[in-house]
């Protein structure tokens, strides 16, 4: 049973899209544990939307914040302090897919980070990465902080216009597993996410 952690190199890298993707492909389950922004949609709610399979669960959101910030910031806000011991994996025997807020590093509360949240859930990570000037640094900082925290990673999703250099140097230099890539899309569909689901189902059947 597949039991991901989907962080990025950042913010509006493209997680919701590479989680919508996965779900599909493994007609998975999916739990964004907290949102931070509610207008004009949710990540639940967008992967809601791209989804066609039945099998797929959608669990609540264990906090849902008004504020699109930093999770710790918008916490905050609404006079609350995020803590471990709030979070538990929904019980499923489903495929899950569980979606960070922006980073790796990004905090919930005081000393309670995403990372932490990741380990504390005993899920393997899916990292994806954009690509951007500035790219290879995030995306290789990203990865040393995952190993430095003893997290697994199942895979690097490398998601906007192909630029081999980056992803060559990535490649070699860290030896992680490649996940099919997600090219710039016009507009993302249900269609879309249907043609990379075939393409991520047959990664991970072989
Ligand atoms: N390959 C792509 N082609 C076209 N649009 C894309 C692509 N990847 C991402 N986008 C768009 O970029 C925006 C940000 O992507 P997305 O919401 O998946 O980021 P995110 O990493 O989940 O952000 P957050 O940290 O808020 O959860 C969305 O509008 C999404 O549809
Ligand atoms: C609001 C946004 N879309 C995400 N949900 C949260 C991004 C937090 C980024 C914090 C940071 O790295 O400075
Ligand atoms: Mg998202």
């Amino acid at each position: 049973m597949e039991r991901l952690f989907i962080t990025g190199i950042g913010t509006d890298v493209g997680k919701t899209l590479v989680s919508a993707i996965l779900t599909e492909a493994l007609q998975a389950d999916y739990w964004k544990p907290v949102q931070a922004g509610l207008e004009p949609t949710t990540d639940a709610g967008t992967v809601r939307s791209l989804v066609r399979n039945t099998r797929s669960r959608f669990w609540p959101e264990r906090y849902r914040l008004q504020l699109p910030a930093s999770p710790h910031a918008a916490a905050a806000a609404e006079g609350l302090t995020l803590q471990p011991q709030d979070f538990q994996l929904p019980q499923t025997d489903n495929h899950l897919l569980v979606e960070g807020a922006g980073g790796l590093l990004v905090p919930l509360a005081p000393g309670f980070l995403i990372a932490d949240l990741a380990r504390q859930l005993n899920l393997d990570v899916v990292v994806v990465s954009r690509n951007y000037l500035g790219s290879i640094n995030h995306t290789l900082l990203t990865l040393e902080a995952l190993q430095a925290r003893g997290l697994r990673v199942r895979g690097l999703v490398f998601n906007g216009e192909p630029t081999p250099a980056t992803e060559d140097f990535i490649s070699q230099h860290t030896g992680v597993p490649l996940l099919p890539r997600v090219l710039p899309e016009i507009e993302v569909t249900p269609e879309v996410v249907s043609r990379y689901a075939t393409e991520f189902r047959q990664w991970f059947e072989a």
